[in-house]
């Protein structure tokens, strides 16, 4: 293992009929934003939800600040992977109160946390909106809140970008930029190919399951050595 606060050595998860994710090494390491990029059903949500122990591997390891699943501390972690968790009854302050007591924060500091976050992701107008009544795109903006407020080490966002507008995405993108330089490993799906240029460290390639490659996120074209990888790979596969 590498030292990397999130290790992942040959997982693998098949669902019936065959789909799933094989073989699968990665590495996200302190202060790195480490993004995956791939066709839809390529297997990212897959994977991240199998880093998380949300689905149990068929075969594989996953280390978390080096402890395997069962002994990390989930306090350190901040995901959003599925639909962001947010009361309907409750406004956005006390949904992150409750999410921020859910982190083990302590509640004196929880208060002074909440306000921050709010401020941060520019939601200070729906602190006392309840969650039911909130756009899309704002709910996005509170689970993405509860996941960074406690400034967790480890950091797994599942396209997290979705039905946020663009001064949410540039919202966001100071907030991972400002966590990965106080030195959280940062692993974080998109779609958005420009989006990830601007912020990951590093970029792999998922299809059909497999990680087949990486992009220079300075690169040229990125959009083209996507589908350049992706072509390949898939050529390959019709063939073998
Ligand atoms: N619970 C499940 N049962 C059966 N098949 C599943 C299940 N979850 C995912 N799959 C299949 O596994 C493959 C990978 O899906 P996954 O959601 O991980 O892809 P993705 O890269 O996150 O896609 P998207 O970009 O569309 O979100 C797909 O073929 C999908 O249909």
């Amino acid at each position: 293992m590498t030292g990397a606060l999130i290790e992942a050595r040959g997982l693998t998860r098949r669902f019936p009929g065959g789909a799933g994710i094989g073989g699968i090494d990665l590495d996200v390491a302190a202060g790195e934003i480490h993004a995956l990029v791939g066709l839809n059903g390529a297997g990212k949500t897959t994977l991240m939800r199998v880093l998380l122990g949300m689905l149990r591997p068929d075969e594989g390891d996953v280390r978390i600040a080096g402890c395997a699943l069962a002994e990390t501390d989930w306090a350190q972690v901040g995901h959003l992977v599925e639909a962001p968790l947010a009361y309907a009854e409750l406004d956005g302050r006390a949904n992150l109160l409750l999410a921020a007591r859910l982190h083990a924060v302590p509640k004196a500091k929880a208060a002074q946390q909440v306000e921050a976050v709010l401020t941060e992701l520019n939601l200070g107008a729906y602190a006392t909106v309840r969650a039911r009544r909130m756009s899309l795109g704002n709910r996005q903006r509170l689970g993405l809140a509860a996941t960074l407020q406690h400034h967790p080490h480890v950091i797994v966002l599942d396209e997290p970008t979705n039905a946020l507008d663009p001064a949410g995405v540039i919202a966001l993108r100071e907030a991972l930029l400002r966590r990965a330089a106080a030195g959280a490993a940062i692993l974080v799906s998109s779609h958005h190919l420009d989006e990830v240029a601007r912020v990951a460290h590093r970029i792999t390639v998922i299809n059909g399951g497999r990680v087949i490659g990486a992009l220079d996120p300075h690169g040229a074209d990125l959009e083209r050595a996507f589908f350049a990888l992706v072509h390949a790979d898939d050529t390959h596969r019709s063939t073998s």
